[in-house]
């Protein structure tokens, strides 16, 4: 389903800030796989879905998704492929929208439509039924601002929105990051069960190596732009995060240096 190809992306090149973020990454992705990606700051995660997204070109490699080579593809012209929920719940949606437009304007991603055709198009009774799905009353505020929403509701509501479309990549960017921990537990088990409905092709990106071994059925860690482990199946069965640890001072030769990974 996606297929990255020697992928590598350098931000500010021949400058004395060049970075380089992704130092040809190979991965390949089946159609319904949900992988957890972790590694510590600045280790090339946001690039990787950036350049998956089209928001950042990369310098060499490629990006296949569904078997189409997308790596020349604007990220308006990969909307329609690929929907992504960010850390920020405010990011996902328009505050001053209601949240019955925002979930018009999102099933209308990747088409040249306005609002209104989108809301006439749209089924009222189809948001609901979705919303209801949430069990947190919202079916009954569609007419509601979405910037009176608390930000679990509106992360929520925005992983309703990024899988409105039959769409079948779902990026999540640190998207439980910025909720307390309730509430990250509930968008966690609403992610898991929409991915699971919806068989969808997911990356979820947390600093949790817990989450990331609770979720999915595959864990990769990115290191300075390099894949520093990848364990899926039986290998990944019955891990826990001092296995993580062992794994990657095994592939890197020297323990990882960042407590955040462990305390997510
Ligand atoms: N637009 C940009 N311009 C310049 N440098 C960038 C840009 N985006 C990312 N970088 C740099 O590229 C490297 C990888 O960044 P990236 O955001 O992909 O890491 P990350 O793994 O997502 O980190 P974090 O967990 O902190 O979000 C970092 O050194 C970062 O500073």
């Amino acid at each position: 389903m996606i297929e990255l190809k020697d992928l590598a992306v350098t931000f500010s090149r021949g400058t004395p800030m060049e970075t380089r973020a992704l130092q040809g990454v190979d991965l390949s992705i089946p159609a319904g796989q949900f992988v957890t990606v972790i590694g510590s700051n600045g280790a090339g995660k946001s690039t990787l879905l950036n350049a998956l997204t089209g928001d950042v070109q990369p310098e060499r490699g490629s990006v296949t998704v569904g078997g189409t080579d997308v790596t020349g593809w604007s990220a308006p012209a990969r909307a329609g492929l690929i929907a992504r929920v960010f850390q920020d719940p405010m990011a996902g949606s328009c505050e001053a929208l209601s949240i019955e437009e925002n979930m018009a304007l999102a099933a209308a991603r990747g088409r040249r439509r306005g609002l209104g055709l989108a809301l006439r198009r749209a089924s009222r009774e189809q948001f609901r039924d979705k919303l209801k799905q949430l069990g947190l009353g919202l079916e009954a505020r569609l007419a509601d601002r979405m910037g009176l929403l608390s930000g679990g509701q509106r992360q929520a509501v925005s992983l309703l929105m990024a899988t409105l479309q039959p769409m079948k990549i779902l990026l999540l960017d640190e998207h439980t990051a910025a909720l307390d921990p309730k509430t990250a537990q509930f968008v966690l088990e609403l992610t898991d069960a929409i991915v699971a409905a919806q068989r969808l092709t997911t990356l979820m990106v947390t600093h949790s190596m817990r989450q990331a071994l609770d979720h999915g059925s595959r864990t990769i860690m990115l290191h300075e732009g390099r894949i520093a482990f990848d364990v899926a199946g039986k290998a990944r069965e019955g891990l826990d995060v001092p296995d993580l640890l062992a794994l990657f001072s095994r592939g890197q030769g020297s323990a990882l240096a960042d407590d955040s990974l462990l305390l997510g």
